[in-house]
């Protein structure tokens, strides 16, 4: 099962409800716009290439829901969930890059029924190319990991992040798969947990050495040379910086100060040829995620919270982006990934 995908028998999308996660594995249906929205905003469905997924089949179930009998009312029902999409999850520009691929190929159509069949395969073609990508990024990034090597990662960008296979993690199973052994650093990542409940256990589905983390000890453990790369993913690069699971520039910095890599693996359409850091949402999230852990109250109910989901690493301290198109090394302008 892919982590999200399109059910050809109900016409509905079907997802791996990442919530449950590690402790209840169940695949969920999304019979309409709103029940998508609300997996993409509680994190059932989370991970910029899964979410750029999932925007596409987005508009795909809001074609075949349309009660709608023309060509223009369908095209005003897309761009109505064309926006309400969008705007559940701002920092990740996939999300909103499968939305209007979709929405783009729909305007090709020549009749009504052409529309829909339209935005479904299109939607299922964004999902095939998405894990074709990332073996891509998996063959040229397990060239720049060694035998031997132990990987420190943050959040989740592995399958659970895509559609399949990983960003991050997919250069680790690449490498793995060339006969390299790899060993992983995993850190959990407060406050929603990506990392010891969906990083950990997908690596111990496919057998990978993986070892957990918290946050707070990922300075110690670098300064004692148990690490010897980091690979994380990314929500958004920008001419200037990438965006990821808050954190992540924390262990940038612990990178650069201690001289051992720090990789990023993305595909192209994590990329923000139009933006800067400065222009760029972070999303913030409700404080009760950092209130409570689960159902345990772990700080005051009235306690003032502060809980931007991503930060942003700038390019200098980034070793290497490692892309469908191959390994860039900052500085290069972004067109040079286009190739
Ligand atoms: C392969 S991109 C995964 C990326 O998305 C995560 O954010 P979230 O769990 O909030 O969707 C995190 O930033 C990962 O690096």
């Amino acid at each position: 099962m892919r982590t999200i995908d399109w059910n050809d028998e109900s016409n509905t999308i079907k997802l791996i409800d990442q919530t449950l996660l590690p402790s209840e594995y169940k695949v969920i249906e999304c019979k309409t716009i709103e029940s998508l929205c609300e997996s993409i905003k509680s994190l059932r469905i989370r991970g910029a290439p899964a979410l750029g997924a999932a925007g596409g089949y987005g508009i795909a179930l809001a074609a075949v829901l349309s009660k709608t009998d023309n060509m223009d009312n369908l095209t005003k029902d897309l761009q109505s969930a064309a926006e309400t999409i969008k705007a559940t999850r701002p920092t990740a520009v996939n999300l909103a890059w499968g939305v209007e691929r979709v929405i783009k190929a729909t305007s090709d159509a020549y009749d009504f029924e052409g529309m829909k069949n339209i935005a479904i395969e299109e939607a299922k073609q964004i999902a095939d190319e998405d894990v074709a990508i990332n073996k891509k990024i998996g063959e040229h990034g397990s060239k720049l990991l060694e035998d031997g090597d132990t990987v420190l990662t943050h959040c989740n960008a592995g399958k659970l992040a895509c559609v399949d296979w990983g960003t991050a993690l997919g250069v680790i199973r690449s490498a793995i798969e060339s006969g390299k052994n790899i060993k992983v650093v995993a850190c959990e990542t407060r406050p929603l947990n990506q990392g010891s409940r969906l990083t950990t256990w997908e690596l111990m589905q496919d057998n990978i050495p993986v070892t957990l983390i918290s946050d707070s000890m990922a300075g110690h453990v670098i300064r004692h040379e148990a690490i010897d790369k980091v690979i994380v993913g990314a929500d958004r690069i920008t001419e200037d910086a990438v965006f990821n699971k808050i954190g992540t520039y924390t262990h940038s910095v612990l990178a650069k100060e201690h001289e051992i890599p720090f990789y990023v693996a993305a595909p192209t359409s994590t990329f923000d040829f139009k933006g800067w850091e400065g222009s760029v949402k972070i999303e913030q999230r409700n404080a009760d995620e950092l209130r409570y852990f689960g159902n345990v109250q772990i700080a005051p109910e009235n306690v003032n919270v502060y809980n931007p989901a991503f930060d942003a690493t700038p390019m200098e301290n980034i070793s290497a982006i490692i892309t469908e198109n191959g390994v860039f090394h900052p500085p290069f302008l972004l067109d040079e990934v286009l190739i």
